[in-house]
């Protein structure tokens, strides 16, 4: 491919989110919200609890009906239908397959989605997985079960990746080198949606912020872009936030 032709593809965006909007009973959850996903990218939806990230991100992926709106895959209308095959999500605070090893989930999975014994050492051996592959699932700490689950989403071979709080339950150590996971996996052709509430991991994470407020989105951008917007040419994106919100 040309480099012409490699920044063409590379400007259509993976995914468009249209005007999605989610109510439970009279309250909006998440109201007309619209943005872009560019292909290897880490997208981060930036918000306090109860901003609307998770409904966002479960009505994105099909989990939850969408009262209006639409998503675009490369440009063409994406169905409900098709999301499973394209866009693969991790829930916070899920235990698959409880009673199992660790050991025995993850060769289930790998098996799935046909990977190689070396992908999956690479892959157990990034996300530091290895400690606990003899525990049963539901006897793990809330740091390895994240470990798992990140494990889970990175042997899968979808393109869209949404976590929902891939850091929590993580130490400041630990945030930094699933971060530096996550960054070699966007280089390598991923692409991350992260629903985050902890600002600060946010900004050291993420290429572009979606700032979500009462269902709203109330900035897009990078961090330059946030800045500009805003005024704050050396703000973090803690003072962004509080400037749009
Ligand atoms: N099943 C539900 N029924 C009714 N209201 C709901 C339901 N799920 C979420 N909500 C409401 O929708 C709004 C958005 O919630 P959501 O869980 O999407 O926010 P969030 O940004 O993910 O929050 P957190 O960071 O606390 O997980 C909140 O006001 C919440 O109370």
């Amino acid at each position: 491919m040309s480099p012409i032709e490699f920044a063409e593809k590379s400007s259509v965006p993976l995914l468009c989110i249209n005007a999605l909007t989610k109510r439970y009973g009279q309250e909006r959850a998440i109201d007309r919200v619209t943005f872009s996903v560019l292909p290897n990218e880490v997208l981060g939806v930036i918000g306090p609890n109860g901003a609307g990230k998770t409904t966002l991100m479960e009505t994105a992926v099909g989990l939850l009906a969408a009262d209006s709106g639409e998503l675009l895959w490369r440009g063409e209308r994406l169905l409900a239908s098709r999301r499973r095959g394209l866009l693969f999500y991790l829930p916070d605070g899920v235990r698959p397959y409880q009673d199992q090893l660790t050991a025995e989930v993850i060769s289930f999975f790998a098996s799935v989605y046909r990977r190689s014994a070396a992908e999956i050492d690479e892959t157990l051996t990034s996300v530091g997985l290895k400690p606990v592959l003899h525990k049963r699932v539901h006897t793990l700490s809330k740091g390895y079960n994240r470990r798992l689950l990140l494990a889970l989403g990175l042997l899968t071979p979808h393109e869209l990746v949404l976590m929902d709080e891939p850091f929590d339950g993580f130490d400041l150590r630990q945030t930094r080198d699933i971060i530096g996971v996550l960054r070699h996996h966007a280089q390598r052709g991923r692409t991350f949606v992260l629903a985050i509430h902890q600002l600060a991991d946010a900004e050291r994470v993420c290429d572009r912020f979606v700032l979500l407020a009462d269902g709203q989105i109330r900035g897009l951008g990078t961090l330059d872009e946030l800045r500009a917007e805003t005024s704050l040419p050396n703000g973090s994106l803690e003072d962004i936030f509080l400037a749009l919100t």
